[in-house]
């Protein structure tokens, strides 16, 4: 169905070729996933099937992609269209119209497709995506994993033979992305679609994959069995981690394989505590910011109800929930430019006299822009809202001047930009950049100005398994300094090794808040896969069942 023949790209300016002789095969009614660290090259893989690279990227392709027998340098994305499906990293830059229902209708009517036979399938899909409610809705007032569904959906209306998904479940709560990719598995086992699949999160989708295409980083391509490529490949998910250290063979990819092989674990470790995934404070930090009574209301809809929250010192506290749920709309509305129709926000200022640990403080919302930045950073959902100039380097300059580094003592921009993503020229356009290394370049940027509390929007999407780790450790380092920070996030595995604390929303509400171990070990959606295969042991991470294995078992 898609054949790649000694294809190399080469972007312009680039001394090294992203892909290089590439030969692939992928057969009707094969789901392929693509796994490889932050820009390796996996998009650009994914975008040489329907010709997106070179055509729109720029960069030049050596070789040939053929597509249903179709070469794609003589046919551009348009013309692969009734055959190719894509849907793109960022759901917002693929949107053609202005509401849920003409986007669903949209490939169709491109298609030429007959109207009743559009009707239902717009029908079908707002039911199997969730969207029934949202239906008329502007596409620019959905939150972030309402416009995922919403990008999903309208390619999948048109049927298309070959779909090619760029990471679809980024922005999707845990239980959506179960949808998702169960509604995509029933299309390649029923009517023999063939998937091209990019993902980071491998814990939610190995168990769906026949393939595995695994982009080491020297521009090649290996690809296999998914056991197989995992048994070795430098990134795999805690299941597979888990697996290679109690030495299972073969290696399970289900939860419910690995349950069977981790009897015997199940046993040794009964009885055995589990050490605690992060170090517990003595005491309780001093409050930092306290929110009162917030209410967010868009026309109509009512984001954030009467919600309370107190931030406390070196604490990392994870804000997850259901998509829609009112995470976005309450750290924006805490951050201070966000609307907020009621309620009061108040931070401590280390520097403002007698104002520690009382009531006073400042509301963000009444501060310039400048000085509420160091009181409260915010990396929102689309970090590329906060990038405009010309190069990297002009961003981490910009940064460290701001934030007077080296001056104030800590890393500088460039330096936490190494620790996310490593090797990154600076004079490279910040829009030329993968999805994930816009990332790193935008937290980057709003770490080096460290503020008292730092609210991350969904920062793990585009990041592989090292960067978060990286991304734990300089969290932990802000805490560490007296900061508090929170993270809202659909990453289960993240927040489980993350977070002191788990705040849950529920349609406005706060519905749960207490310690990680004890708001998500009992929870069906925000297990991580260790809690799952181990229940009903309390364990979470890989990390604490290495710790207490007992013998070689450790050193694995
Ligand atoms: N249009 C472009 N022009 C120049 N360089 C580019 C362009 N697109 C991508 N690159 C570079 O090519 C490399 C591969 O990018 P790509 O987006 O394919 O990576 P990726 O594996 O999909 O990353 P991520 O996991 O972050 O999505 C990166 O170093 C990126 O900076
Ligand atoms: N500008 C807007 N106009 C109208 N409604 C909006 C607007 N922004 C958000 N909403 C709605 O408010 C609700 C909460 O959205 P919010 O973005 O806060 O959710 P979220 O929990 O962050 O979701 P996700 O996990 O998908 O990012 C959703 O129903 C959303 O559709």
């Amino acid at each position: 169905m898609i054949t790649f023949d000694r294809v190399s790209v080469v972007y312009d300016g680039a001394d090294e070729p992203v892909l290089r002789d590439v030969e692939l095969e992928v057969d009707e009614g094969e789901l392929c996933l693509v796994v490889g660290h932050t820009g390796v090259g996996k998009s650009t893989l994914l975008g040489a099937v329907n010709g997106l690279v070179p055509h729109f990227t720029g960069g030049t392709l050596y070789g040939t992609v053929t597509v249903d027998g179709r070469d794609t340098a003589d046919h551009p994305p348009r013309e692969l269209a009734d055959v190719v499906g894509v849907v793109g990293q960022d759901p917002l830059d693929g949107f053609v119209t202005d509401t849920v229902e003409e986007e669903l209708a949209y490939a169709m009517e491109q298609l030429a497709i007959a109207p009743n036979v559009m009707r239902k399938r717009v029908e079908e899909t707002l039911d199997l995506l969730g969207l029934a409610d949202l239906r008329h809705r502007a596409l620019h007032e959905l939150s972030g994993g309402q416009q995922q569904r919403v990008a999903i959906g309208s390619v999948l209306t048109a049927h298309p033979r070959v779909l090619v998904l760029d990471e679809p479940t980024s922005a999707l709560d845990p239980t959506a992305a179960e949808e998702v990719l169960a509604a995509v598995t029933r299309l390649v086992h029923d009517l023999g679609v063939t998937v091209l699949l990019a993902e980071h999160r491998l814990e939610r989708v190995v168990q769906y994959a026949d393939r595995v295409i695994h982009l080491p980083g020297d521009g090649r391509v290996v690809s296999g069995a998914p056991a197989e490529i995992f048994t070795a490949s430098s990134i795999a998910p805690p299941i597979v981690e888990l697996g290679r250290a109690a030495r299972w063979s073969p290696l399970p990819l289900s939860v419910r394989d690995a349950r069977r092989a981790a009897r015997p674990l199940r046993t040794a470790l009964d009885g055995t505590p589990p050490p605690p995934v992060r170090p517990v404070p003595d005491a309780p930090g001093a409050a930092l910011l306290t929110a009162r009574g917030i209410t967010v209301a868009y026309r109509g809809v009512a984001a954030v109800r009467e919600v309370d929250l107190e931030l406390r010192e070196g604490e990392i506290t994870a804000l997850m929930g259901r998509n829609g749920s009112g995470k976005s709309s309450l750290l924006w509305a805490l951050q201070g430019s966000g609307p907020r129709r009621s309620g009061t926000v108040r931070v401590d200022r280390a520097d403002a006299e007698g104002s520690r640990g009382s009531a006073k403080g400042s509301d963000p919302k009444d501060l310039s822009a400048a000085e509420a930045r160091t009181l409260v950073g915010l990396v929102p959902q689309t970090p590329t809202d906060l990038l405009y100039l010309e190069s990297v380097k002009q961003e981490l300059d910009q940064a460290d001047t701001e934030s007077a580094v080296p001056v104030g003592g800590g890393p500088s921009a460039r330096a936490i930009l190494d620790r996310l993503a490593p090797g990154i020229d600076g004079a490279t356009h910040p829009r030329d950049l993968s999805e994930g290394q816009k990332l790193a370049l935008v937290l980057a940027i709003q770490l080096t100005a460290a503020p008292r509390v730092l609210l991350l929007d969904e920062p793990t999407r585009g990041l592989d398994y090292r960067a978060k780790s990286q991304l734990i450790a300089m969290v932990d380092e802000l805490a560490a300094g007296g900061r508090s920070v929170v993270i809202s996030t659909h990453d289960v595995e993240f927040a489980a090794r993350a977070a002191d604390r788990v705040v849950v929303m529920a349609e406005g509400d706060i519905v749960a808040d207490g310690p990680t171990a004890e708001v998500i070990v009992a929870s069906p959606v925000f297990a991580p896969q260790v809690a799952k295969i181990l229940a009903p042991l309390p364990y979470l991470t890989v990390d604490q069942v290495v710790s207490v294995l007992p013998g070689e078992g450790a050193d694995a």
